[in-house]
């Protein structure tokens, strides 16, 4: 599976980023999310953060209190070291169980969202096929996160300087989105990122594995620790409601029906440097490395879906989970077919039907328009199956509530995590709590 690291300074635009890649049907998983998912009440992550930090770290409800643990770590280094300490091993854990499932499930690309990518030189670790960074000037992010997280200049600037500097970020991405203007700017960029950076092949190719196969396959790496959950006391124990899994209605008019997969095929981005710039030039720095060209888009044709069996676990609705802020109350993103998809081969028809050809000097290929709000490439999840932001920019600012597509019902990866977690719980006899 190809991993692309997604990351950025803070406010830079990493999610509004993120969310717009969802819309393409790219799985993305969030390291922020996933360090709520480890704190989460009842959590060993969130014991030990108690035991390191105190019980006046937690709120009225159990929970870890953000804005006060956040004014600990940052205007502490040590404290925030011994932070990370506790909980990016368990957020690596998580990562590790998310990208297996992925994997499982068929997908061939993902991005993982991880603000501190280069600070924990993960883009060294040979397992990022490359690194797309967002970046914006330090007063619009400092203005951006004020108005979202209501924190003061100060306390922004302080996250920062637990950050490595801009430039070097720069020098160290393979591909460099620039967020200074609008969202509609900001979205033609994605646009050609996808189109022309990143690989996407057509969905109804994958071999996508049912529930009962990604349960079977990420089962043992699930067995809880019980000598870990025993450090809780019942009283720190607090049940997260659940609910049904919401499914979405069959595609709107005009929407391409189910079966219908068109994508641009790219080829893979080189490791190149200096860095790819998107738009809005629409063109490689001169002297850059040209970014991918694109291939003839290939219009492929399923069998109708296979009707879907009802899940046998509960999830918990993605805005009831995380805390205070509504970032949080997302999932952070990835995709996961949770029942059977039409099979491959057979199932598709073999005659792929070219319907462009992409041209070199063309600023983004005919599969994906660049007129603002154009309807992505991918079939899976198209623009309306996103949640309409404030001003009907679907994908922009704070991640909503997550849709679900057609008779397919996806869980995101966190949820298909924490669903797989709690349904071992329970066939352990109901003794554990849920992590
Ligand atoms: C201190 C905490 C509780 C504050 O929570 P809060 O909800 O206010 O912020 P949130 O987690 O949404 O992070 C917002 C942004 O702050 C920045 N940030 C968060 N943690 C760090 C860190 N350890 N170092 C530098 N910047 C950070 C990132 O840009 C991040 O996108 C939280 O950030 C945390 O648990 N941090 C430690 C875990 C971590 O390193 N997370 C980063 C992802 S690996
Ligand atoms: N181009 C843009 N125009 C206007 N607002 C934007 C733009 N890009 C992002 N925003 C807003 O700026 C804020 C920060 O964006 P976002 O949350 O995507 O950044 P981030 O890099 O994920 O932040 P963090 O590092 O804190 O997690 C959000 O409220 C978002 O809606």
């Amino acid at each position: 599976m190809e991993v692309y690291g997604l990351t950025g300074g803070i406010g830079s635009g990493k999610s509004t980023v993120a969310a717009m890649l969802e819309e393409y049907g790219i799985p993305v998983v969030s390291a922020d999310e996933l360090s709520r998912m480890v704190v989460a009440p009842g959590s060993p992550g969130l014991a030990d953060v108690v035991e390191v930090f105190g019980p006046e770290v937690l709120d009225e409800h159990g929970e870890l209190d953000r804005k006060k643990m956040g004014r600990i770590v940052f205007t502490t280094t040590e404290k925030r070291r011994q932070l990370e300490a506790i909980l990016h091993p368990r957020i690596r854990e998580r990562y590790e169980q998310v990208l297996d499932a992925l994997e499982k499930a068929g997908h061939p690309v993902m991005v993982y969202e991880v603000p501190l990518l280069f600070e924990k030189k993960l883009d060294q670790q040979d397992e990022m096929k490359a690194v797309i960074l967002v970046t914006a000037t330090a007063d619009t992010r400092i203005a951006r996160v004020k108005d979202r997280d209501s924190l003061t200049t100060d306390e922004v600037l302080a996250r920062m300087r637990a950050q490595i500097p801009e430039h070097e970020k720069r020098e160290r991405a393979d591909y460099i989105i620039h967020n200074d203007g609008d969202v509609d700017d900001l979205r033609r960029e994605v646009e050609y990122l996808v189109s022309r950076f990143l690989r996407i092949p057509p969905r109804a190719d994958l071999r996508e594995a049912s529930i009962d196969e990604v349960i079977e396959e990420i089962e043992p790496e699930l067995e809880l620790d019980e000598s870990e959950i025993d450090t809780l006391s019942p009283e720190e124990v607090i049940e997260e409601p659940t609910a049904p899994l919401e499914t979405e209605p069959a595609a709107a008019p005009g929407q391409a029906p189910r079966g219908w997969v068109e994508a641009a095929q790219a080829q893979p981005p080189a490791q190149a440097r200096p860095p790819v710039q998107g738009p809005p030039s629409m063109q490689a720095q001169p002297g850059a490395p040209t970014p991918v060209q694109t291939q003839p888009t290939t219009r492929l044709r399923a069998k109708p879906a296979i009707e879907t069996p009802e899940l046998e676990v509960e999830l918990q609705p993605a805005a009831a989970r995380g805390s205070a802020r509504p970032k949080s109350s997302t999932s952070g993103a990835s995709w996961i077919p949770a029942g059977p998809t039409p099979a491959p081969g057979p199932a598709l028809d073999p005659a792929p039907v070219p319907v462009a050809q992409a041209q070199p000097s063309a600023p983004v290929p005919p599969a994906v328009s660049s007129a603002p709000h154009a309807a992505p490439p991918a079939a899976p999840s198209p623009p309306k199956a996103t949640a309409p932001e404030p001003g009907g920019q679907p994908g922009a600012g704070k991640r909503g509530p997550r849709q679900r597509m057609g008779t397919m019902p996806q869980l995101s990866a966190p949820e298909i995590t924490q669903a797989l977690g709690k349904e071992l719980s329970e066939r352990q006899g109901g003794e554990e709590s849920s992590t």
